[in-house]
């Protein structure tokens, strides 16, 4: 029996408690005796959501509050949705476990219509993401993409209250709530490139908790560790915010890797896009090498453009 009790901090908003109790329960499932308890808080980030998420400051706002807790002392381990995680993380932190990855797809979520290519001319979809409005520019020119923002039940609110025809949303997030029945299309990779680690679920921990990291090693998956390992150095060669356009996926299968990435101009005209494969024991350095290939084909500049030095 372990006299010790883990305190888990997290965020408020459905989707964290859901993701933080499931943490819990599989902490608890591993080590029986164990005890778990959530601390919830309210973070900059969802203090802000009537603002852009890129003009308000990016996802640091919904992991900071949670990080002084554990560097206080107040609380051991967070659970973070990867894809809201900045790839530099603060001195004395670390990623304690990676968990397996849920479906990592953007979903069409939409009340009326059964699919983006059943959209009429100028309907309106809802998103806060460049990097969705940017994709989704490109497909359809048409539409009219507006922003949407709050947690993931606030933003179907938003849908069913006849603010917007269809919204987009993180497949991963709806199957985790329950929601997986609203969703109408789930895109295929090739045509909604997904955020950076979108779908997988992460726990950040103090580097010198060796007891932690000792109870979090049955919670971990490699192929979670190596695609991240892709697709965040990609990013963090790319500027490593959500205020830019960027988005890639990396799959690993047996000793290879393959990762896909694009960035794109916010509204659509331009979009860069490229694809590597390698070993996966230089997952790193295949998302450092696809991020060099794209800003020389032209990522660059419209990075420069949003203001971005790379
Ligand atoms: N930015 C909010 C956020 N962070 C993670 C997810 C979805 C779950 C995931 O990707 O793990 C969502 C909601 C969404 O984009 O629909």
């Amino acid at each position: 029996m372990n006299s010790r009790s883990l305190r888990i901090a997290t965020r408020r908003s459905p989707l964290a408690l859901w993701q933080a109790e499931h943490v819990k329960a599989r902490l608890c499932a591993a080590h029986p005796g164990l005890g778990v308890e959530l601390l919830p808080m309210s973070t900059a980030g969802d203090r802000l959501l009537g603002q852009s998420l890129a003009t308000a400051g990016g996802k640091g706002l919904f992991v900071k509050e949670l990080e002084v807790a554990m560097l206080e002392g107040r609380a051991d381990l967070a659970v973070h949705s990867m894809k809201d995680v900045p790839v530099q993380l603060p001195d004395g932190m670390t990623l304690g476990a990676l968990l397996a990855g849920e479906d990592p797809r953007d979903a069409f979520v939409s009340n009326a219509h059964e699919s983006l290519d059943h959209l009429p001319r100028g309907a309106i979809v809802g998103t806060a993401s460049l990097r969705r409005a940017s994709q989704l520019r490109a497909l359809r020119p048409d539409l009219a993409v507006e922003p949407l923002r709050g947690n993931v039940n606030t933003r179907l609110a938003k849908l069913d209250n006849r603010e917007y025809d269809a919204i987009i949303l993180a497949c991963a997030g709806l199957d985790r709530l329950g929601f997986s029945e609203r969703i109408r299309e789930r895109f295929a990779v090739t045509r909604m490139l997904p955020a950076i680690a979108q779908g997988v679920v992460g726990v950040e921990c103090r580097a010198d908790d060796q007891q932690l990291h000792d109870w979090l090693a049955p919670l971990h998956d490699e192929h979670s560790a190596l695609r991240l390992r892709a697709e965040r150095a990609f990013n963090a060669r790319l500027g490593g915010a959500c205020q830019v356009p960027v988005a890639g996926h990396a799959t690993a299968s047996g000793e290879r890797l393959r990762l896909v990435g694009l960035v794109g101009a916010a509204d659509g005209t331009q979009i860069v896009r490229g694809e590597i494969g390698g070993p996966v024991d230089e997952a790193a350095q295949l998302g450092l090498n696809l991020a060099e290939r794209l800003l020389d084909d032209g990522a660059a500049a419209i990075l420069r453009n949003l203001g971005i030095e790379v």
